[in-house]
This record gives structure tokens, sequence and C-alpha cells, in this order.
């Protein structure tokens, strides 16, 4: 088990316990350390590439992917992978000691669709899940990362765009849990001194990693089926207009707003944006790259009404002010990036 070439100690002598009223200070990192980190819900579409971009930065021991289900066997051998369940908040604890974990990604989540369609489950991911993961990130001094999303917004925000501060109702359970964890993430910073941090992720595009039942999956499915057949059925309305960002982008943003110095951060969640288009948009796109390309449309009212209720785009102003974000890929460099992906069309060959 890849776990054995970590130090594993029973009690860490680096460790102290942090009171849980003790203000701004982590007793485990120091800026000028290495970060121990660990992510949860790591088999997920972005876990994976998470766990290798920090790895190319901080040594592969340093990165521990972390799931419930069993990984490929590219993936265990690519360093190290542990069994952790976060609704276990002893073997999140134990996990979180036994390997001086320092920083926390915090990805395990049941996506907008999936999480309608089993709510109990989404409430226990969720929200139980991370009441786990917040106490055990406090007890530690953990900086800690949790992605948020568009669908943290509802109908009554302002869609066109939507700023990080405004009315936010969302009617997902999803949603609702993301919400959630924005505010309870803010309150333990403001009250145990957590080091929260916390983005606002747009629908995320790859082309090495499927989606994991969301509403914007259509814009990742839309590029195997249009190599594979050439043709693309899509679940939303044409003129659907949501944001989205390559992955690229995404896991940069993600380091670098934990790199960023706690000066600089004037708020702990921010919206992160890169392009915003419509299923008709994108597959016009894809028609210039593969010019017999189709698409045609049978809409998913579910996912419909979910897409109907989130930002068209979003204000990320306070992410460039503050530390300095800004995106590389655009509509059309998606495209090319994703239908020139080293391997892509073999890849969806193979899962077909
Ligand atoms: N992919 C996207 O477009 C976006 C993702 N996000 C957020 O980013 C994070 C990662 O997203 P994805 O990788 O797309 O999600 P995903 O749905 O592909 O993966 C989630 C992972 O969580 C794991 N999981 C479920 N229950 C668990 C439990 N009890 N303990 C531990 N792990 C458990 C699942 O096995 C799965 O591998 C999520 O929090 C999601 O809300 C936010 C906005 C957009
Ligand atoms: C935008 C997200 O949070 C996710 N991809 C979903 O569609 O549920």
């Amino acid at each position: 088990c890849h776990t054995s070439i970590l130090p594993v100690r029973v009690l860490s002598t680096s460790i102290q316990q942090t009171p849980a009223d003790a203000a701004f200070h982590s007793t485990s990192f120091t800026e000028a350390d290495q970060p121990r980190i660990l992510i949860t819900g790591g088999l997920g579409q972005l876990g994976v590439g998470l766990a290798n971009f920090l790895r190319k930065r901080f040594g592969k021991d340093s990165v521990i992917l972390s799931d419930i289900r069993k990984p490929p066997d590219h993936i265990f051998h690519n360093g190290p992978f542990i069994y952790s369940d976060i609704l276990d908040s002893k073997n999140l604890r134990e996990t979180v000691v036994n390997n001086r974990i320092s920083w926390l990604f915090h990805y395990s989540a049941l996506l907008s669709a999936v999480g309608e369609a089993d709510v109990s489950l989404a409430k226990a991911v969720n929200i139980t899940g991370l009441h786990n993961v917040l106490d055990v990130a406090t007890e530690h001094g953990l900086r800690l990362f949790v992605p948020s999303t568009i669908g943290a917004f509802g109908p009554t925000s302002p869609r066109n765009p939507a700023p990080d501060l405004c009315v936010q109702r969302p009617r997902t359970i999803y949603g609702v849990s993301k919400v959630h964890a924005e505010l309870m993430g803010e309150y333990y910073y403001h009250r145990y001194g957590l080091d929260f941090r916390c983005l606002r992720y747009p629908g995320i595009i790859s082309a090495d990693s499927q989606p994991g039942g969301g509403t914007t999956d259509y814009a990742v499915q839309i590029f195997h089926h249009a190599v594979k057949s050439g043709r693309f059925e899509c679940n939303l309305k044409p003129s659907t207009r949501l944001p989205m960002m390559y992955i690229e982008d995404c896991l940069r943003a993600t380091l670098e707003v934990m790199e960023a110095p706690t000066k600089s951060l004037s708020m702990r969640t921010y919206n992160i944006n890169a392009m915003s288009f419509t299923p008709e948009e994108l597959a016009q796109e894809i028609h210039k790259h593969i010019p017999e390309f189709q698409i045609t449309y049978n809409v998913d009212s579910v996912r419909q009404a979910i897409a109907d209720s989130w930002p068209m785009n979003f204000d990320d102003s306070n992410a460039r002010k503050d530390w300095g974000w800004k995106h590389d890929f655009d509509l059309p460099n998606l495209v090319t990036t994703m239908l020139n992906f080293p391997g892509f069309h073999t890849r969806v060959a193979r899962a077909n």
C-alpha cells in the first residue's frame, strides 16, 4: 500500500492540538514548510488532476489522494492513495494525524443532478461530511480548501453576472449544501481562526476524467461524442448559457488561492470566471474542427430547471484584484485543447 512510504506515527511530536478558540494560526503548518496534503473525494472528475498538479509542485509523497471507491491501477501506482470516508470522522482524524496533514482539499460531494436523485445521501455527504471536515481541520490547524459552485446561486440571484456577494437562494440540495459550506467555513474562520479558503467554480471541462453527475456534464460529454461518432444529443436547450472553465485554469486557481498571503484575501469565498457559452455556441466551435459534427437536443427537465436557475456569467473582479486571478483558456482555446489532448481519441475509443 502506498501509505507505507509515508511517515506514520500514532502521535506525532510535531502536532499540537489547537484549542478550539485559538485565533488565526496554524500549529502544523508555517509558510516556509512544504505542505502535507490530503484530497478527499479524489477519484472524481477533478481530484486526480489536482493530485497530479500538486505532486508536480510539492513532490509525489506529499499528496495523498483518498476516496471511498477502489482506484484504478494507474492511479494507485501513481502516488499515495488511501480509503477515507468523510462520514467517518474518526477515520478522517486518524488520517490527518498519522500523515501529519497540513492542507486539506475537500472534494467529496454529490453534484447537482445526482444530488436531486438522492437528497438524503446528498445531505449526508455534502453537509454532515463537511461538518466532520471542518471540525478535524480546526482541531489540527489545517489550511482547508472547499470548492463551491455556480450552483450556490438561485433564480433570485443576479444572473449576468453574479457578483460575489448577493442573494443566494438555490433550489437544489447541492446548492443549499454549498451555501452552507461557504457560510460554515467563514463562520469557523471568524470564530476559531480556521484558515478556510473557497472558490466558486464554474462548470469544469476536462479531457481525461469523466464528470460525476452534474448539470454542466454535457460540456464534457459533447467532446467524447464529437470524436467518437460526430453526433451529440444534448440534454440542455441550445440557448442555455452557463459559466465554464478548463480544468487547467481551475486547478491553477485552486493552488493560487491556497498560496495567497493571508493579508491579500479580503474575503474567504471568491467567484472565479473564464468563459460563458451555450450548447449552440460550443457546437459551432467544435464544428470548426469537425465539419460533419451534428448536435440534436433532448431536454432533461430536471437539469434544464437547474441550469435556468444558475448564473449565466460570473463577476470575479475580487479574485483578480486580491490575488491576481487570470484565466488562460477562452472558448476557442478550450475546444482546440480538448480535441488535441494527447491520447484523447484513443481514450474515447477505449472508453466505448
Ligand atoms: N466538476 C465540476 O464541474 C465542479 C465541481 N465542483 C466541486 O468540486 C468538487 C469535486 O468535484 P468533482 O470531482 O467533479 O466531483 P465528482 O462527483 O466527480 O467526485 C466526487 C467524489 O466524492 C466521492 N465521495 C462520495 N461520498 C464520499 C464519502 N462519503 N467520503 C469520501 N468521498 C466520497 C465520490 O466517490 C467521488 O469520487 C466537488 O465538491 C464539487 O462540488 C464545483 C463546481 C464545478
Ligand atoms: C457546476 C457544478 O457544480 C457541477 N458541474 C454541476 O453541474 O453540478
